[in-house]
């Protein structure tokens, strides 16, 4: 039997200020490794701020490339070991080595959630894909706002309206989501290897968005495997699948709230007071001028 006494028991983590940017220091004592991290040209990465569908296109590329290595693979490695996450190394590997080293296939999909500006050099000098996913803010905030009710490894949250005003202030872990989502779209204006998405086109449609995905990544799967592809990523499968829906990770306690939590476009009105909702959009309007940048709300 398990003995409770002796599991450690580890305080939320505080947000400190890095750079400029909220972040924690799970995220941070890797830094010198992150930095150093020797891109090939090969990789892809998938950046994103956290909640904006980083799982779900991870899957979609992971299931693009590697469907084709059979059910074993599917059905005994967790994605989040598939595409390994760039800010951790988990489990812990000497120094200088990291999981996405030990990957045994090519491409090797990495994950990251920095800011633009944060980003390892030789992912640029190695001319890496990239694709960046965004999700509009209102849902966004109130994505994240239930993943730290439930996940011990981030700060506490708090309740729904300081955490709004948190996220309205960039005092967030990786940032501001403003500063994160402008930052990467004006990266596309000097990086063309890039693919910019959002969460609300894949749910109005996925299958074009798979196809979009495809025709950047030059890949040309035939029609039965891109609807395997998406029958598999639907909300439903990813939510049951063990290997996608994060079931195997200590510190989310998914009774709480699961990771998998609703995967809709506009569950932010049923949290947003008539008030709150004023009061972030004329903030938006501040802070968001960029015209090439528009999020929808509802589909
Ligand atoms: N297949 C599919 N369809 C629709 N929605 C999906 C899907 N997969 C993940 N999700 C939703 O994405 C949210 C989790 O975001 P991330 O994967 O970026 O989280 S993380 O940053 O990697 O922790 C989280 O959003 P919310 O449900 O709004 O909380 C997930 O439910």
């Amino acid at each position: 039997t398990a003995n409770y006494d002796q599991m450690e028991v580890r305080p939320r983590p505080e947000l400190f200020d890095f750079h400029g940017v909220g972040m924690i220091t799970d995220f941070t004592e890797n830094w010198d490794n992150i930095q150093n991290f020797k891109a090939r040209p090969d990789d892809i990465l998938i950046a994103t701020y956290p909640k904006a569908g980083t799982t779900w296109v991870s899957y979609i590329l992971d299931l693009l490339y590697f469907a084709h290595m059979g059910q074993d693979r599917q059905t005994s490695i967790p994605l989040h070991d598939r595409v390994p996450f760039l800010e951790i190394c988990e489990p812990p590997m000497p120094k200088g080595t990291d999981l996405a080293d030990k990957l045994p296939t090519t491409p090797r999909l990495i994950k990251t959630h920095l800011p633009v500006q944060f980003v390892p050099k030789s992912f640029w000098e190695q001319r890496c894909r990239v694709v960046y996913v965004a999700r509009n803010a209102k849902d966004n905030a109130v994505s994240y706002f239930h993943f730290e009710r439930m996940d011990s490894g981030m700060p506490e949250p708090g309740k729904w309206s300081t955490f709004l005003q948190n996220f309205m202030e960039g005092k967030m872990v990786f940032g501001s989501w403003y500063d994160h989502v402008n930052g990467w779209c004006e990266k596309k204006q000097t990086y063309s290897n890039f693919h910019y998405m959002f969460y609300e086109d894949l749910i109005e449609d996925c299958g074009r968005e798979i196809d979009r995905l495809c025709s950047f990544l030059s890949l040309s799967p035939s029609p039965e495997e891109k609807e395997r592809v998406k029958a598999s990523v639907t909300f439903d499968n990813m939510k049951q699948n063990k290997m996608t829906n994060y079931s195997t990770f200590d510190s989310m306690n998914q009774t709480i709230s699961p990771f998998m939590r609703k995967g809709k476009v506009g569950d932010w009105k049923n949290h947003f007071t008539v008030a709150q909702n004023e009061q972030f959009d004329e903030d938006y309007k501040q802070k968001m001028k960029n015209p090439d940048l528009k999020f929808r709300y509802e589909i």
